[in-house]
């Protein structure tokens, strides 16, 4: 079976932590959250076609990230071992909008879109559950992605509870900065003993991210970008940061914050969804492709 002259394209979109709780921390240093992830629709986006060489490659090559580090070569290889039509690999392009360690998990999300699309194309054909626990391997939001619905989390965000949101309007902002995510949870600082509260209460919270003051405190830029938004709304840190983001009702309120955002901070207006797009997107090629796939 040849599925190359049906490259399949998929978006890989955005997560928001609309909070952030650290309940605890476990024997190996990882720390226990509680954590509701929403879905976005500002996405990257993958092309998928197989090939007959057996080769991965990835087009184009993120700068300073050599190909064998880029968490979608590291998801492709992982599903080899589950080929079914062993002589094909696969050529990837790449079109890359999120910004890397922003907080909003945008290498978690092409991994779980790569882990998504070769399933398929692979012909593995293994469950989400399955593919949710290969991607955990890869980092601790890329099950999220794979069960592809928006979910109140626990452990280290791998337990998910699919939860039916709201879908308001996000302006995120990129203060100019990377955060080390290995450095907030390494601080002496941080909260880690937030009590656990149950998903019945955690959809009328209203939103604390317990890295924020740690993030802020290591970060001027961020805590810069942190006063400037917070003059318009309740400002929340995405994740470890750097992304901040406002909820908005409507599109337009969000465009004109944006509009008056200092030139300096990257700004995207997005809206949250409940359902990926990346599956929409799969489900949709799956339909139009069924005749390939019967063979
Ligand atoms: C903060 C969140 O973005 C919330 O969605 C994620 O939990 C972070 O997940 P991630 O970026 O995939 O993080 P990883 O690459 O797995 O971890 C980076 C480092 O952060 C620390 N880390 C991460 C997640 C976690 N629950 N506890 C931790 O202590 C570990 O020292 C780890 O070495
Ligand atoms: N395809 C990829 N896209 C982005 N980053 C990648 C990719 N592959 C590997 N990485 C590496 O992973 C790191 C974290 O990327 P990512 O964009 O997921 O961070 P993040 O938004 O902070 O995620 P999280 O919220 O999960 O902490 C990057 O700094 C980069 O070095």
């Amino acid at each position: 079976m040849d599925y190359s002259v049906t490259p399949m394209k998929l978006p890989s979109p955005a997560k928001l932590n609309l909070f952030l709780h650290i309940t605890g921390q476990r024997s190996d240093g990882y720390h226990d959250l509680q954590t509701l992830f929403q879905l976005t629709d500002l996405c990257d986006t993958l092309s998928f076609s197989t090939n007959q060489q057996n080769r991965i490659t990835i087009t184009p090559e993120i700068a300073s990230l050599a190909t064998t580090d880029n968490l979608i070569f590291k998801a492709a290889n992982l599903l080899l071992p589950y080929r079914q039509n062993d002589s094909h690999g696969v050529d990837i392009v790449l079109e890359k909008q999120l910004p890397m360690g922003g907080g909003i998990g945008g290498g978690s999300s092409n991994a779980a879109t790569t882990l998504l699309a070769l399933n398929t194309l692979w012909q593995c054909d293994l469950p989400l559950s399955k593919l949710a626990e290969i991607g955990l391997n890869l980092g601790a939001d890329v099950p999220v992605f794979v069960m592809g619905k928006s979910a109140f989390a626990e452990g280290v965000g791998e337990q998910l509870q699919p939860v039916e949101l709201d879908t308001p309007y996000f302006l995120i902002l990129k203060p100019n900065c990377h955060v080390s995510t290995g450095q907030i949870f390494t601080d002496k600082h941080l909260t880690r003993d937030t009590p656990p509260i149950k998903i019945s209460h955690a959809l009328s919270l209203g939103g604390r991210n317990d890295c924020l003051d740690v993030v802020l405190k290591h970060n001027p830029d961020v805590n810069e970008a942190y006063l400037w938004l917070k003059n318009h709304g309740d400002a929340k840190l995405t994740g470890t940061g750097a992304c901040l983001f406002l909820t908005f009702d409507n599109q337009q309120d969000a465009e004109r914050l944006r509009a008056s955002t200092p030139d300096k901070w990257q700004t995207w207006v997005c809206q949250g969804c409940n359902l990926s797009p990346t599956h929409i997107a799969l489900n949709q090629w799956i339909e139009k492709n069924k005749g390939l796939l019967a063979h």
